[in-house]
């Protein structure tokens, strides 16, 4: 399976937000997507989910346009930059409705164990955050988008997110945005960077060093595998 984004054009009143964008996933990669802040990493994210109209858009799946929204296909799933859950829903449900088995979740986070009968607004930021996280990673679609997961993330936990990750992207498309650049480049197959409206699919760091998004003193060590 294969997931096409191209030709997409979105502005907000005269400003310009996307104008070239082209990005390429296939299953069992995970999709970076960099680009400073106001570059319109959400708002890409949003059109590809279909909650967001922009002016022009094409959207292929094995090269086949899809003209309806993906999320009402059932293809996909999406962690928002801001919440997902509501505030007052009980965990156990929200994973009921998800149809994620808590005891499976209990084997990767077992300190959440307490936190069965508990409401989303009972439970820390962070908390919910890996909860939220861990419900889409698990998931059953095919592709999945992933907005600014390891905010407010404990490093410990990070690390079992990207290890969760790595485990579900054999059968998935994933595509990730954070401003943790260096679990970007940890994880990506592919790394795309946003910048004046346009993406630009990068070959190593230092690129995104040319490009101004990150410093000389941020260089990590990276190649697309
Ligand atoms: N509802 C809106 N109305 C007007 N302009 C908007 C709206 N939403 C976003 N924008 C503008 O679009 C641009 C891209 O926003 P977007 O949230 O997609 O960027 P981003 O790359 O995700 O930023 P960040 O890394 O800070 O989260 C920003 O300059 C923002 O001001």
């Amino acid at each position: 399976m294969v997931l096409e984004v191209d030709n997409i054009e979105l502005n907000y009143g005269t400003k310009k937000v996307l104008s070239g964008i082209y990005l390429h996933s296939k299953l069992g990669t995970v999709t970076g997507i960099m680009g400073r802040n106001g570059s319109g990493k959400t708002s890409l994210l949003n059109i590809i989910f279909g909650s967001l109209s922009s002016k022009y858009k094409s959207i292929r799946i094995d090269g086949k346009n899809i003209k309806k929204p993906l999320f009402s296909t059932n293809k996909i799933a999406y962690l928002p930059q801001h919440r997902l859950l509501t505030k007052k829903i009980k965990l156990k449900t929200a994973f009921k409705l998800f149809n994620i088995e808590w005891d499976e979740f209990i084997g990767y986070f077992e300190s959440f164990k307490i936190y069965k009968e508990y409401r989303a607004h009972q439970i820390s930021s962070g908390e919910l955050r890996l909860i939220e996280t861990y419900l889409i990673l698990k998931s059953h679609h095919d592709v999945i988008l992933l907005d600014e997961p390891f905010s407010f993330i404990a490093p410990v936990y990070v690390e079992r997110i990207k290890a969760l990750i790595h485990e579900q992207k054999s059968n998935k498309i994933i595509l990730i945005t954070d401003h943790s650049y260096e679990h970007i480049l940890d994880i990506s197959d592919n790394i795309y960077l946003l910048k004046n409206g346009c993406s630009k699919l990068i070959g190593n760091t230092k690129e995104l060093i040319n490009e101004g998004y990150l410093t000389v003193n941020s260089l990590q060590k990276w190649s697309p595998r």
